[in-house]
């Protein structure tokens, strides 16, 4: 049983189809980025998972349970929605201590957790004084508190400095690996996840346009393979034969797609040919992201630089 299951689910706020038909599954000790623009319906899938939004349609299941249903929600889901609410005038650690009162946890947790998300030196400071990046600590902190597998987080990354983006990755590969967490954090910046995340969700307008691992959406961005030199065109009989697909977008220059670039290069070195170049070209990621979550009508996609690896006559 995934940790995580959305199914067919939909949502509509009025004439606004929020989410439409979305799936998909995380499983424990993986960490999934759901990631689409502003208003693609990230936080209503969220919200649904805790039982805050009633879909139309389908189900949002935890540990294949509704929310509603669970028996110690607390302890098996931790969440940080947009927009926390903090009591001013409380102390962080009073502020733990509520919730673990009123959760019936140990209030050793408190301190635990505060430690655990880099505030244990300001657990006794009011909350007023607390910059954005501490909230999104002490809210994690707060999903934290019943010591759950399961972590829902929406746009955690937000307000925090690059030093706290850092610390942000670690902990949740921390909370997967070591503690063997099912983590779902949502971002609408590509950048901010790429380095953390096993798999991807893509939302775009409600409906999902990509879902896969990183590596799937990395290949996504694959745009052939380049190789420069004069007499390339006696690689071309070769390649073709080997199922790839050949184009020659100026003299002397080949672009080769379904074949690797050792592929090519050993095509060279049999019909000994010079090579100036060898390359596989790329879109990075962010523009992988952004072709796949653009709106339909909207202005096109600005051109894809293709990102050149390697230096000539390398294999990359
Ligand atoms: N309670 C609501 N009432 C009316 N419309 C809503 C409500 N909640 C969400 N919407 C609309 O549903 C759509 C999806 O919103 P949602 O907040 O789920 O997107 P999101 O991907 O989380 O965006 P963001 O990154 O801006 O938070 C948007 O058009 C939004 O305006």
């Amino acid at each position: 049983m995934p940790a995580i299951e959305i199914r067919n689910l939909s949502k509509s706020f009025g004439a606004v189809r929020a989410v439409d038909d979305v799936s998909f599954t995380v499983e424990a000790g993986t960490v999934t980025g759901y990631l689409g623009p502003n208003g693609a319906g990230k936080t209503t899938t969220l919200r649904s998972l805790l039982g805050l939004v009633a879909p139309d349609s389908g189900e949002a299941l935890v540990n294949g349970r509704r929310y509603a249903d669970l028996a110690r929600p607390v302890c098996e889901v931790g969440a940080v929605l947009e927009a926390t609410n903090f009591h001013p005038g409380r102390t962080a650690r009073d502020h733990l201590r509520v919730l673990c009162a009123a959760a019936g946890l140990p209030e050793a947790r408190a301190e635990q957790t505060l430690g655990q998300v880099g505030l244990a030196d300001v657990a006794r400071k009011r909350v007023a004084g607390f910059s954005l990046g501490m909230r999104q600590r002490l809210a994690l902190a707060t999903a934290l508190l019943g010591e759950p597998r399961i972590l829902i987080l929406d746009e955690p990354a937000n307000g925090l400095d690059p030093g706290g983006i850092q610390w942000l990755r670690g902990f949740l590969r921390f909370l997967a690996d070591d503690q063997g967490c099912a983590v779902l954090v949502s971002s609408h910046v590509l950048a901010e996840v790429e380095q953390t995340v096993d798999d991807v969700v893509i939302i775009a307008g409600g409906r999902m346009v990509r879902e896969g691992t990183l590596a799937e959406l990395t290949s996504a961005g694959d745009r052939g393979v380049r190789v420069a030199g004069a007499g390339v065109e006696r690689l071309r009989a070769r390649l073709e034969a080997a199922g790839a697909t050949v184009e020659s977008p100026q003299d002397g220059v080949l672009l080769v797609h379904g074949a690797p670039p050792e592929t090519v290069g050993q095509a060279a070195l049999d019909e000994r040919v010079v090579l100036s170049e060898l390359v596989r070209e790329r879109s990075d990621l962010e523009a992988v992201f952004m072709e796949l979550t653009a709106a339909p009508g909207g202005p096109p996609p600005p051109p894809v630089a293709g990102a050149v690896t390697g230096a000539p006559g390398s294999a990359s």
